[in-house]
């Protein structure tokens, strides 16, 4: 990646598309918010060493919608994007360039140039759970136990499956019943976040699936197979890994044959599988924690220790911290601290017209969000600072 990107801020271009030009290296990434058809972000690639010639690009991950302009400031991989006049939780984006998932997107795009974008969250959310373990230990029994003690703060990661629904199941509650032709083709477009071939039938979380929960507030929740969770361990999502494991293999059977939604074949399948699930879930160091599911109340009082919820007392609510960013602002970048100046009217100069965004700790990203940002209002006058409307470098 080259030295000492130039950007060019928010500039208005001659076919009245508002744009931002961030050259890193060899490539100048164009930025623009277009009304051709209807409004939508769109990114376009130069290579300086084919001068004129726009570069393919594929856009992953879901982009922000259209607004009012937006400023570009580049980090170590990505840019990270202002978005003018929007709400105070969706004004931070990222796209990234060069983190290790485009590169390994890039691997599976030969010749295409692959960006992904990611949306800025400000501060820790807690990390994602992710629950494994042989069908018919009692993942999901947990699981709504714990969904139905603490509502308002898990979330369910609602997988596409092409199975297909058992009597009681609804789609896009349980599972997003899928044909399997239209699956294939949304993991190809990079829409999941890990997938797996379990017991004959395809299982994938979806990046939008994730995004839904963390976008209610609350810890998300994933009810997947090992293989998934393997590749989530690998993802840039950081999560808790729990196996839960049967007391022995007759009580598993017994329990998957009382369950009564199998049939005979599809036990004797399940219970195939489940032998190589357990070494694997025991031993390969994936899962973080391994809960004993033999007496089902002590194993849910296990569960709510890990996830430090034993002794629980609810805490009182209050605001999340949000960002407010000035309608007209510049941008500069000193280390890991991006400076936002206010550069609009004097009712905006009269409050704090700083805020400094520290990006030093940025966690996630692409697929899913990118946690960790903290920022900070600050009086420019009364903290010393000139206020120069210092142009990103
Ligand atoms: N990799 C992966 N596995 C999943 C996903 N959703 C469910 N699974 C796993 O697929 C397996 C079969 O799930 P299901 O058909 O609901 O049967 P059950 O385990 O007997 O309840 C279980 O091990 C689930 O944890 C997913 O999105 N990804
Ligand atoms: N500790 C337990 N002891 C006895 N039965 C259990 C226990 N945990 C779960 N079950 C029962 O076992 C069956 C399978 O549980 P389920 O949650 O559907 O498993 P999974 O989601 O892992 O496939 C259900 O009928 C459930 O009521």
């Amino acid at each position: 990646m080259g030295e000492a990107p130039i950007i060019i801020d928010d500039f208005e271009s001659k076919s009245g598309t508002l744009e931002t030009v961030t050259i890193i290296g060899d490539k100048k990434y164009v930025i623009g918010e277009t009304a051709a058809e209807s409004f939508y972000v769109k990114v376009q690639i130069l290579d300086n060493n084919c001068p004129g010639e726009w570069v393919n690009v594929v856009e992953l991950g879901t982009k922000p919608i259209s607004c009012n302009g937006h400023s570009a400031v580049v980090l170590k991989d990505r840019i990270l994007i202002f978005r003018k006049d929007s709400n105070p939780d969706d004004c931070i984006w990222f796209l990234e360039v060069d983190t290790t998932f485009v590169r390994e997107q890039q691997k599976k795009n030969l010749g295409t140039e692959v960006v992904a974008w990611s949306k800025g969250v400000i501060g820790n959310a807690e990390k994602p759970v992710v629950i494994s373990g042989p069908s018919g230990v009692g993942k999901g029994t947990l699981i709504s136990m714990l969904m139905k003690e603490f509502p308002s703060m898990f979330g369910f990661s609602v997988s596409h499956t092409t199975r297909a629904p058992r009597g009681m199941e609804k789609d896009g509650v349980h599972y997003h019943f899928t044909e399997k032709n239209v699956m294939e083709k949304e993991i190809k477009d990079g829409k999941f976040l890990e997938f797996a071939s379990v017991h004959e039938n395809l299982y994938g979380t979806s990046v939008e699936g994730v995004e839904l929960v963390s976008d209610a507030g609350k810890r998300c929740i994933l009810d997947i197979d090992v293989q998934g969770a393997r590749s989530v361990r690998a993802s840039a999502l950081e999560a808790m890994f729990i196996f839960i494991c049967p007391p022995s293999m007759d009580e598993l059977e017994k329990r998957l044959r009382d369950r009564g939604t199998e049939t005979e074949e599809q036990v004797l399948k399940r219970l195939r599988n489940a032998q190589a699930e357990i070494e694997q879930g025991t031993s390969s160091g994936i899962f973080d924690h391994i809960l004993y599911n033999d007496n089902l109340k002590e194993c849910y009082e296990n569960l709510k220790k890990l996830l430090g919820l034993d002794g629980y007392v609810t805490p009182p609510k209050s605001a999340p911290k949000e960002i407010d960013l000035p309608r007209d602002h510049s941008v500069s970048k000193i280390d890991d601290k991006i400076i936002i100046n206010s550069t609009s009217s004097i009712l905006e100069k009269e409050s704090k017209n700083l805020i400094m965004l520290d990006v030093s700790s940025l966690k996630g990203g692409a697929p899913g969000r990118t946690r960790g940002l903290n920022f900070e209002a600050i009086d420019s006058f009364s903290e010393g600072f000139n206020g120069s409307g210092n142009e990103p470098n």
